[in-house]
């Protein structure tokens, strides 16, 4: 399906006739032709030979008359390919006809686990939660629709010192009254006030010590307060959830709490397996290759010295889980980069402990900040974090704003669909179409635009497609014969085929940016061939080859952003 499978197919052969071994020949893009391998020249050191006769040798060994109109050997040594029209359209035609579009089911489909979004109870979700659930989205979307069984974690902070304070402020609230705070999505506010009580009273802070141990104790009344707080939490959490467009579900919580049964056994086993070192008082493992500035090696705590366990302790028992009775053997773990000592050590400790060992795999999905026009972390105008259901609902309220501003014809509640799908879309996307291991600026402006590699830009070209078969009353045959002779066309057919291999690299680096920019090149490819070839107004059987050209490029566009999370309005 792939052209530069096809083409490597070619070639190879070719090229291990040549030179006596295998040979990987390299094909890739070019400026030059269509394609270009300039594996030639690497040979040519090996064998001692001049790099255009070894070109000039393999054009002439390999079978390239039915895929290429042109190969040449060029410059020092390159091979220039040129697809003949004819191949290039069966392959568009074979797309027109394929409901996946050029993408393959796994042949070998895993199950996967992707823990992502992960806010904590009580605590307001800040935009490194933002981060996480719309990555961790696209990733299980991803993996979902090539086959694999994703089980989505969301792993809750419901655990810890923190709830000793918490549930004394909710108790001092009155149950009805905490609820009432919790279910309106003030949770900075009720964190806040009970931060503030536990630093300045110091009766509080010790009632909040007690209640840590009730809770560990498992004193049913504590208990019974403390779901109350995770069950408001979770509730609020699936309000965001729903205004974002995200898959998570009620089930998806997996809170750190559901392990507490398991980290006793790890730190068991741990102990049996000799891994475990008293540091301090805490029981720890020094995994190999951990060390800090100072060259001295790194502990994770397993168990702190007071007797109670950690997160990281809750990791291992996750992993433990996970590739146990779960089955999974790809771990994704979306969390933003300061994590990512953490999670080398745990991933570390766990091959060590023998819970982490191939085929399963654990893979740290890092990611940077979200920043403020001044360059700096995000912050609200008060200086503390931004709290993001504020920044979803701006993003709605703008893009609302703008749709009726640009369609004045939209009536009320399309113009509140509308904007919803470009306002979510817009922060979904200018998250995603960033390279996830920097930072970026969120600029409203720009995210909002109809011009630019943005979420506007793409909703709207699929709606202008569908604008034209609407307006013409058509529709595609996608069985249609397919010709290609425009360069336009040509240049909107190689993005259309080249879905499939953008699919497969994400699917493996889960760097969303590469398919954003991919749905970014097809649509300017497209707009380019709409200014350059009539489509309703050609003549048969071009205009059905063009008519299956847009209907495939609106197919294309609508797959990858759903795959993004992001909607597509048929009308904008
Ligand atoms: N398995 C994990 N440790 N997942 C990430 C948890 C993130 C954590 N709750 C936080 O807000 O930073």
């Amino acid at each position: 399906m792939d052209l530069e499978n096809v083409l490597t197919d070619r070639l190879a052969p070719a090229f291990a006739t040549v030179a006596g071994v295998p040979v990987d020949p390299v094909v890739r893009r070019s400026q030059r032709a269509d394609f270009q391998s300039d594996a030639a020249l690497a040979l040519a050191r090996r064998l001692g030979r001049p790099p255009r006769d070894i070109a000039a040798e393999v054009l002439e060994q390999a079978e390239l008359a039915d895929v290429c109109s042109r190969a040449e050997v060029s410059g020092p040594g390159f091979l220039n390919l040129t697809v003949a029209d004819q191949a290039l359209a069966g392959l568009v035609a074979a797309l027109a006809v394929d409901r996946r579009l050029g993408v393959p089911v796994a042949v070998e489909p895993e199950t996967v686990v992707v823990d992502y979004s992960a806010p904590n109870v009580a605590k307001e979700m800040h935009v490194g939660h933002l981060r996480s659930t719309v990555i961790g989205d696209a990733a299980a979307r991803l993996l979902e629709w090539l086959g694999h069984r994703v089980l989505r974690a969301n792993h809750l902070g419901d655990w810890g010192t923190p709830f000793g304070m918490l549930i004394e402020h909710l108790a001092d609230l009155g149950e009805a009254e905490a609820a009432q705070e919790l279910s309106m999505g003030d949770l900075d506010t009720f964190y806040k006030a009970a931060r503030a009580k536990f630093d300045a009273d110091e009766a509080f802070a010790e009632r909040s010590r007690l209640r840590v141990v009730a809770l560990q104790g498992g004193d049913p009344v504590t208990l019974r307060l403390w779901r109350l707080l995770v069950e408001q939490s979770e509730r609020y959490f699936m309000t965001v959830y729903d205004l974002l467009d995200v898959t998570l579900s009620e089930r998806d919580f997996h809170g750190e709490s559901s392990y507490n049964g398991l980290l006793g056994p790890v730190v068991e086993e741990l102990d049996r397996l000799r891994l475990l070192r008293e540091s301090d008082g805490a029981a720890c493992v020094f995994p190999p290759g951990s060390v800090g500035r100072d060259g001295e090696p790194l502990p994770l705590i397993v168990r702190k010295s007071d007797g109670g366990y950690g997160y990281a302790a809750t990791d291992l028992a996750a992993i433990r889980r996970r590739t146990g009775a779960l089955g999974a053997t790809r771990l994704l773990y979306v969390v933003g980069l300061p994590q990512r000592r953490h999670f080398e050590m745990v991933y570390a400790v766990a091959a060590q402990a023998g819970w982490l060992a191939p085929p399963a795999r654990a893979e740290h999905v890092g990611f940077g900040s979200i920043l403020g026009s001044d360059g700096r972390m995000l912050r609200s105008r008060a200086g503390g974090s931004v709290k993001l259901v504020g920044l979803l609902e701006e993003a709605i309220t703008r893009a609302t704003a703008l749709a009726r501003e640009r369609n004045p014809e939209l009536g009320e509640a399309e113009a509140a669909e509308v904007g919803r799908a470009v306002g979510i879309g817009a922060i979904k996307y200018a998250d995603l179409s960033n390279d996830r291991n920097r930072d970026y600026v969120l600029d409203w402006e720009r995210m909002l635009s109809l011009d630019g590699n943005t979420a506007p830009y793409l909703q709207y070209a699929y709606s202008r497609i569908g604008s034209i078969f609407r307006r013409a009353g058509v529709a595609a045959r996608p069985d249609a014969a397919v010709s290609l002779a425009e360069p336009a066309e040509r240049a909107l057919a190689f993005e259309l085929v080249g879905f499939g291999r953008v699919v497969g690299e994400v699917a493996d680096n889960l760097e969303f940016h590469n398919l954003a920019g991919y749905l970014y090149r097809l649509a300017a490819a497209f707009s380019t061939f709409y200014e350059r070839c009539p489509v309703l107004r050609a003549d048969e059987p071009v205009r059905e080859s063009r008519l299956v050209l847009c209907d495939l490029t609106a197919r294309v566009l609508r797959q990858g952003l759903h795959l993004l999370g992001i909607r597509t309005p048929e009308r904008m």
